[in-house]
């Protein structure tokens, strides 16, 4: 039995834009590699600008986007593609996705108290109506909340903040070990974010719940993270324990990043005829680093070699002004931006 929660090894996706034959290529997740431990539940951020690559980390991880090579294995079982519904079914019981907008997770017609029956009806967590409603109430005292606060109410009728607990709550409700949050209180209200990021802690610390955060909120992600991965282009360029990362960061892009807090784009997803800039399109398609074009300390190799991962002050980083070989030639040269 591995004593691994979550294993993340290679993953990548590359998207092919503009048509199969006729357009270009994305690699919008370049050889991504984790893993989670199963007896020590963590908090880990994936952070970085818009378009760096976290959602489709987490969709992969979720199955909802297929990966171009790489594995995800769960538990010791390979979960990169399951086809067959039971088997899906155990997964996602397991690993639950809490995602932006709540608003838009409810139906404004559907009394919210429907979706967390209906997720103990469809994972089949009870047996007894007694049994789903005590199923229920627990996830609910688990967020802070009660059956009788939210019962037969509407979304509208509830805050942003009690609707986005509610939601954690719904995910709660099969017992998961992982939760799966995609900027989950980028949508709330400043001055709820907090408490809904302490709840991750305490669910983490209550209940053995590993939390994949995925934000662009990096005062939240020191609060409350274990570990952090610094996304850029697709690749992670910074990884390991929050405080090493994010009180001395080592990456120029991690440097960069700290001193200007990006800020979430609701509007920047997805859609049918992507654009990309050509300062993305450079940088997406770059064999060296892809923060070439922007790095204050890039040098002559940084343009055409791909970055190995250097292990240096209790963290990995992906940036050659760390690696041992160019150590006494590149670097005594002049940086080239
Ligand atoms: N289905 C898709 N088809 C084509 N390109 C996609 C698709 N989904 C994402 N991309 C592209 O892949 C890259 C990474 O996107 P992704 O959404 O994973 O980044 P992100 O870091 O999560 O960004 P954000 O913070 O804005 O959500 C972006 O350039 C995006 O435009």
């Amino acid at each position: 039995m591995s004593n691994k929660l979550l294993e993340v090894k290679d993953l990548e996706k590359v998207f092919h834009l503009g048509g199969r034959f006729f357009g270009s290529k994305l690699k919008a997740v370049n050889k991504v590699n984790f893993d989670l431990d199963a007896e020590k539940p963590e908090i880990l951020t994936f952070a970085g600008e818009t378009g760096s690559g976290k959602t489709t980390v987490a969709r992969m991880i979720l199955g909802l986007e297929t990966p171009t090579s790489g594995e995800v294995i769960y538990k010791g079982r390979n979960v990169t593609h399951i086809k067959k519904r039971k088997e899906l079914l155990e997964y996602m019981k397991e690993v639950q996705p809490i995602f932006q907008n709540p608003f838009e997770t409810f139906n404004p017609l559907k009394k919210v108290d429907s979706y967390l029956f209906e997720m103990a009806e469809n994972y089949e967590i009870a047996k007894t109506k007694e049994e789903k409603q005590k199923g229920v109430e627990e996830s609910l005292n688990s967020v802070g909340l009660t059956l009788k606060e939210i019962k037969g109410r509407y979304p509208n009728e509830l805050s942003g903040g009690q609707l986005q607990r509610v939601s954690v709550a719904r995910a709660l409700v099969t017992r998961p070990s992982l939760l799966i949050a995609d900027e989950p209180v980028s949508m709330v209200d400043a001055s709820l974010r907090m408490s809904i990021v302490n709840l991750f802690a305490e669910l983490k610390t209550k209940y053995n719940v590993s939390v994949l955060y995925i934000t662009h909120d990096l005062a939240t992600a020191y609060y409350i993270s274990d570990r952090i991965a610094i996304m850029l282009r697709g690749d992670v360029v910074e990884f390991g324990d929050i405080d090493k990362v994010m009180l001395s960061p080592l990456h120029p892009y991690t440097q960069i990043l700290l001193e200007s807090v990006p800020q979430p784009d609701p509007e920047g997803t997805w859609k049918e005829d992507i654009k990309l800039s050509s300062l993305e399109v450079k940088e997406f398609s770059r064999l060296g680093c892809k923060f070439y074009e922007r790095c204050p300390f890039a040098m002559k190799i940084c343009k055409d070699v791909e970055p190995p991962y250097v292990f240096k002050d209790g963290r990995e980083v992906k940036c050659h002004l760390y690696s041992e070989e160019i150590k006494n030639t590149e670097k005594s040269e002049e940086t080239v931006n």
